[in-house]
């Protein structure tokens, strides 16, 4: 790590310093080498000075030594002063070893006893000594010229001594030999070696004195020189002393010590920094430390920040695996709260969920210490109430996380600050929780930390609580899952409005039940039950009360039977029931308390309703031992009921079984009938009472087929509805009658009304009022040739919708009338809303209107309220004059029946139209 150092590297000057003194030091070695080497040229110039001296001295003193042994063996006689004499010279001319250090008297190299003091040298001759002696030619010369002179003596010595050896102790050989070596010619001849000598010691003293004094002088300079580089170096050592003084900021000891200090780790005290050392080593050690300090400090609350991290990311490892291992919310709640306290460090972690209504939340889990705290307080998210202004309020109210780092420095209400300090909170946090988008409660926690809640740790809080939203969400699909599951089961097996068991249930128990009976050899019973005219109620009231009506009679239904068995709905106001056990006795007992049940009334809203049913009974093993003949047999059983008027049960034959075999041959044979050419249209003419002329015809639908040949409408129509196949019939019958009508138009008839019937599911079918349009269009007969007769109780099915339906129609100009009128319960509030102009009397009170009193009364009351709703009425089935005459006295308007004509093929009816009145 880079430490940041405030001031600047080391000052340049002190490496300058530090280059001078080492320039200094180099010169000053210079100089003393300078110095020696001109002492040492002193002391060669003193040695030259000496040796020359010596060689010279000698030179002189050889001579002197030679005069001297020759006096003394002429004097003497004694052959030794001969010997020496002639060492003398052999020494001196090399030709004799030179002792060692031989440089003065011969004397010194004589003993008594005979015996040298010296070793013997190197025989070399003097002039040869002379002349490598550094002496100048001028001195060579003299040195020469002296050693010559002295040859020359050595000449009048050697002849002295001859005749000192010849004339032996003769005294005129001695006093010639004596006077040889005293006399005048003697002396000149040694004065004659003397000179150049003197003259040679003389220009030697000179020369070299000076040479000696010339390098003395320049060894003066040397050590001047080397005197003053020296204090130079030592000046420039003191200031490098100083200024690393000054650099350093202390004495080297100290810092090495403080160094050592720091090198162990040791960066609890600063050294003390003096003033004048601001710029220094020893103050920048002290910033090195100051900033390892801080270093170490940052470290240490990184390190512990990092604990604290990891303490978090392990909790928030434990929430997550909360999330995938919790089976439900309470668990997922607990787990995070342990997580956050025992892994996360905290002091107290807490859940609690909000009441929307009353703004109150309620911790629902929460870990750590005073966790007391949570029950005993009242927290709200209220603004308006005290304990509506902690952490949680304050998350509420942003709809985002509330971090309060310091209790200290926050302003909170004074309740929880009370509680705060008591617990030794420092820190806090809240974050909301949220389901489908809303805040659904708080994740909450407290630390005993100042700044606990830095911002990795407020992140990972922050993943902490989406976690648990995403759990949460979790929670809830898998709650919705499992609700679907329940629901799709439910669905599977019950009904929905009414909660009893549906088909595919009663089915399964069916087949158990089935099996049971044939391995017990038991009976078995199943009922087929349906409400008599529960459509009507269904239309009239609406299908809320139709459905109450359901649902009541569902319930006591299900009281009906006993244990064991079951009553199904299968659709519709049908009910089934599975008697378990029961044979034929059983079963109609059954039917008879099922009926005396639903013959109470029923109370469904404002309505006091009164129904009856129909029940059809097939028993197992006589009538099928399989669910689908049994029950297609309850049915045919019920369907006979429904036939003989309703409101009773029956037990299946086998007549019923034909009835139904052939109802089913009729809709298999019906299905082909048109495109085998098997249908015709008859007409029936419409006669106006007032002129008895045709003014209208009804349309009447007859099949005849190979198998079976003619069957009537009143048995083929039903199967027809019920199997559908009205729809493409009916629209082929009106294509028909309209274009029949417009061929009559076409041949020149008087104009008349064709009514074609219209079935139930005809008029329901939306596509109705375009099919009659669309017809009418392309067979070009204009609308007010149609008329369409609807059944009173199609009318009456469904009030609104066909009021719709006539609104459509009678936009588009087509005629209305109401068949069978009087059979049904035409709601006079209803009628007055129907487009019909016309009511059609139901041939049953026509047919007993001369005999029968109520008929009478009931056919004149219909023709006086229709015409008080400007309505014509018309009367079918007259067959009769006293049925014309009355209906002429109540002022019908028309009348249809087999009096005036059977409905006839086309061509017939042409030929009564072309007869004019019929009466
Ligand atoms: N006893 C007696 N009967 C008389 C007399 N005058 C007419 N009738 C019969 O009364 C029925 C009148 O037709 P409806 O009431 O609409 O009753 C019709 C009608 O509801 C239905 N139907 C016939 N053709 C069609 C059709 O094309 N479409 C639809 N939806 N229903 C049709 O079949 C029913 C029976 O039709 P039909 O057998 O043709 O029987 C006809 C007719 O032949 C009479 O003086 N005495």
């Amino acid at each position: 790590m880079k430490l940041p150092v405030s001031r600047q590297p080391a000052p340049r000057q002190f490496v300058n310093i530090l280059w001078a003194c080492f320039g200094a030091l180099f010169v000053v070695t210079i100089a003393f080498l300078l110095y020696v080497w001109t002492e040492k040229r002193i002391d060669h110039a003193n040695q030259q000075r000496y040796a020359s001296r010596t060689l010279i001295e000698e030179l002189r003193q050889s001579s002197d030594d030679l005069t001297r042994m020759a006096r003394s063996y002429v004097v003497t006689g004694d052959p030794q002063y001969r010997r020496h004499y002639q060492e003398i010279i052999d020494i001196r001319d090399g030709r004799a070893p030179r002792p060692q250090g031989y440089d003065n008297v011969y004397w010194d190299l004589v003993v008594e006893s005979g015996r040298r003091p010296r070793q013997p040298g190197a025989a070399v001759p003097l002039m040869d000594l002379l002349r490598e002696a550094g002496f100048t030619a001028a001195e060579l010369r003299l040195l020469t010229r002296a050693k010559d002179e002295s040859d020359r003596l050595t000449g009048i010595e050697n002849k002295a001594l001859a005749m000192r050896d010849f004339g032996g102790d003769d005294p005129d050989a001695l006093a010639a030999a004596r006077a040889m070596l005293f006399d005048a010619s003697y002396h000149r001849a040694k004065a004659a070696i003397m000179l150049p000598i003197a003259q040679v010691t003389e220009s030697v003293e000179h020369r070299t004195l000076r040479a000696v004094q010339n390098t003395a002088l320049q060894a003066n300079g040397a050590r001047l020189g080397f005197i003053l580089f020296a204090l130079v170096l030592v000046a420039l050592l003191w200031r490098a002393k100083r200024r690393l003084d000054a650099t350093l900021g202390c004495s080297v000891d100290q810092l090495q010590q403080e160094i050592r200090r720091l090198g162990r780790g040791d960066i609890t005290e600063p050294p003390p920094v003096p003033d004048h050392a601001r710029d220094s080593v020893l103050a920048w050690l002290a910033e090195t430390r100051h900033n390892l300090v801080r270093v170490d400090q940052e470290r240490t609350d990184a390190l512990a920040r990092a604990r604290r991290l990891g303490k978090l990311y392990a909790a928030l490892s434990q929430c997550n695996q909360a999330i995938v291992r919790s089976r439900d919310e309470q668990e997922l709640f607990d787990s995070v709260c342990d997580a956050v306290v025992s892994h996360g460090g905290m002091s107290l972690a807490w859940i609690g969920l909000i009441d929307p209504a009353s703004l109150r939340v309620t911790p629902v889990a929460g870990a750590g210490d005073h966790i007391d705290y949570l029950n005993a307080q009242h927290i709200s998210v209220d603004p308006a109430l005290p304990e509506g202004r902690g952490p949680v309020a304050a998350a509420y109210r942003d709809d985002a996380p509330f971090w309060c780092q310091d209790f200290g420095q926050t302003p909170q209400s004074p309740q929880w600050r009370k509680h705060f300090e008591r617990c030794g909170w420092r820190a806090a946090m809240s974050i909301p929780l949220h389901r489908d988008g809303a805040i659904t409660g708080f994740f909450s926690a407290y630390s005993t930390a100042t700044g606990a809640f830095d911002p990795e740790v407020q992140s990972l809080f922050i993943e902490m609580a989406s976690d648990i939203d995403y759990a949460l969400k979790n929670f809830d699909r898998e709650r919705q899952r499992e609700q679907t599951d329940q629901r799709i089961q439910y669905l599977a097996h019950f009904d929905t409005l009414t909660g009893l068991p549906n088909r595919a249930q009663l089915q399964e128990h069916t087949l158990q039940s089935l099996e049971r009976a044939r391995i017990h050899r038991t009976p078995l019973a199943l009922m087929m039950l349906d409400l008599d005219h529960f459509k009507d109620i269904n239309d009239s009231l609406g299908h809320s009360v139709g459905d109450g009506l359901l649902c009541e009679l569902a319930k006591r239904l299900g009281h009906a039977i006993r244990e064991g068995d079951m009553v199904a709905r299968l659709g519709g106001d049908e009910f089934i029931f599975v008697l378990q056990g029961a044979g034929a006795q059983e079963a109609t007992d059954a039917a008879r308390r099922v009926m005396e049940l639903i013959a109470q009334p029923f109370r469904v809203g404002i309505h006091d309703l009164k129904v009856t049913a129909s029940i059809g009974i097939a028993l197992c093993p006589d009538d099928g031992d399989d669910m689908e003949n049994l029950l297609q047999r309850a049915d045919a059983a019920m369907y006979q009921v429904k036939r003989a008027g309703r409101h009773d049960y029956r037990l299946f034959t086998a007549a019923m079984h034909l009835r139904a075999a052939r109802h089913l041959q009729l809709v298999n044979l019906l299905r082909y009938a048109i495109e085998r050419d098997q249908l015709r249209v008859v007409y029936q003419p419409q006669v106006s009472l007032l002129d008895q002329r045709i003014v209208g015809a009804e349309a009447l639908l007859r099949w005849s087929t190979p198998e079976l040949g003619d069957i009537s409408p009143v048995e083929f129509i039903p199967a027809a509805e019920d199997s559908g196949l009205i729809l493409q019939i009916g629209a082929w019958v009106l294509r028909q009658a309209v274009r029949q009508a417009r061929a009559w138009l076409d041949a020149g008839l008087a104009p008349l009304v064709m009514a074609v019937n219209l079935s139930a599911t005809q008029f329901r079918n939306t596509d109705l009022p375009e099919l009659v349009s669309q017809i009418l269009f392309e067979e070009g007969l204009p609308p007010e040739y149609l008329e369409l007769e609807l059944t009173e109780g199609v009318a009456l099915h469904d009030p609104q919708g066909a009021i719709t339906m006539m609104n459509h129609l009678h936009e588009r100009g087509i005629r209305m009338s109401i068949d069978d009128f009087g059979t049904g319960y035409s709601s006079l509030s209803h009628l007055k809303k129907f487009k019909v102009y016309k009511l059609k009397i139901d041939k049953s009170f026509v047919r007993d209107i001369s005999t029968d009193a109520e008929d009478k009364a009931i056919v004149s009351a219909i023709i006086n309220m229709a015409r008080s709703l400007g309505l014509k009425t018309i009367a079918e089935g007259v067959e009769t004059a006293e049925q014309l005459a009355f209906l002429q006295q109540q002022h019908c308007d028309e009348m249809q029946g087999y009096y005036f004509s059977k409905p006839v093929a086309p061509l017939e009816f042409q030929g009564l139209l072309e007869g004019g009145k019929l009466l």
